[in-house]
């Protein structure tokens, strides 16, 4: 039986800001069963990252979640107390970084922060966190565990630094992670290896993962199922064999057309023409009917069905998922 873990629905996250109102979400469905890894890809200010923040309720000010919900293993985090949320966010969901500063403390050990945040989170003594510590040092290659531990964030490169905020996150054995580009920061050898290494961990461990990315390419090996997010919705999911063979939104189509290909590597990298749209003022109907090859008349003025539900869908007036 497939158990579902995450279940979010008609989420809408807005920031009231001097110059008005952004419409980050404007209804965005997702769900990830246990075990499954699911990739959140889509351009730049799609939404990507404030779907993650809505999840941990971190949403930055002035923003704030309007509307939905978000239940974790049926139970609706956001009616949990603050108090409540933050126990969520140490035992239950945790999230990786793009730039591992931001979850290392520049003034504190390795050591003193992993035992830290492990023993607190899973109500570990120390000893006992610092074995914990050491076996996911181990479980993330990193060389000299011991000696690591002993270190000081800027001792560490941003590699390493990487791999310990990895191995904390997978050391409070939360049932879902959230990984929001972890690895642009590095340069892309130490890219390449670090996102071996958290696959290596994802699969013997069997985690869920929510992974975050603007690169279709980068979820086509690692993740089961892809949402297809576009101006604050999920405009396509389905399993990545859906995405890849039988993409059904154009947008999906030109997001897959993006992605860099070794035999056409002499041709100018391809981009979606257009811009993506102000979130202040989005576009009626379909918010991608302005750059879409496919557009009708229609499409300029009736808003597309959400995706919903676990199916390959697709939110298109033009296009059906079931097309094909
Ligand atoms: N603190 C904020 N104040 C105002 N608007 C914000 C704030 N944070 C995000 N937004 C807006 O919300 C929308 C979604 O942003 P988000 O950061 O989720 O995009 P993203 O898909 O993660 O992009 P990227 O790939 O660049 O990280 C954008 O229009 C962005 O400008
Ligand atoms: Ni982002």
């Amino acid at each position: 039986m497939t158990q579902k873990l995450l279940e979010i629905n008609d989420l809408r996250t807005t920031f009231d800001t001097n110059s008005g109102t952004v419409n980050a979400l404007r209804g965005v469905n997702l769900t990830i069963n246990e075990g499954e890894r699911v990739g959140l890809v889509g351009e730049s200010g799609s939404g990507k990252s404030v779907t993650a923040q809505s999840i941990l309720r971190l949403v930055d000010s002035p923003g704030q979640i309007v509307d939905g919900s978000i239940e974790l293993n049926g139970q609706d985090l956001l009616s949990l107390s603050s108090s409540q949320m933050q126990s969520v966010r140490g035992r239950d969901i945790t999230m990786i970084f793009q730039d591992p500063s931001t979850s290392l403390d520049p003034v504190y050990s390795i050591r003193s922060q992993m035992i830290e945040t492990i023993g607190h989170n899973r109500n570990l003594s120390d000893s006992e966190a610092e074995s914990v510590a050491i076996e996911y040092l181990e479980m993330v290659d990193m060389p000299n565990p011991k000696r690591v531990l002993d270190s000081y964030p800027h001792e560490l490169s941003g590699g390493m630094k990487q791999r310990v905020s990895i191995a904390m996150a997978l050391g409070f054995e939360p049932d879902l992670i959230i990984a929001d580009e972890p690895t642009t920061a590095l340069d892309v050898t130490v890219q390449k290896k670090v996102m071996d290494i958290f696959q290596n961990v994802v699969s013997e461990k069997d985690l869920s993962v929510l992974w975050i990315t603007h690169n279709l390419g980068v979820v086509a090996e690692f993740c089961d199922k892809i949402a297809v997010i576009y101006a604050g919705e999920v405009v396509e999911y389905g399993s990545v064999y859906d995405i890849f063979d039988r993409p059904a939104h154009p947008y999906t189509r030109e997001l897959l057309r993006t992605i860099p290909n070794i035999e056409r590597a002499d041709e100018e990298l391809r981009v979606i023409e257009g811009t993506v749209p102000n979130m202040r003022n989005p576009p009626s109907g379909c918010a991608f009917h302005p750059r879409c090859p496919d557009a009708e008349p229609q499409c300029e003025t009736t808003r597309p069905d959400s995706v919903e539900g676990q199916e390959h869908q697709a939110s298109c007036l033009v296009h059906d998922a079931g097309d094909q």
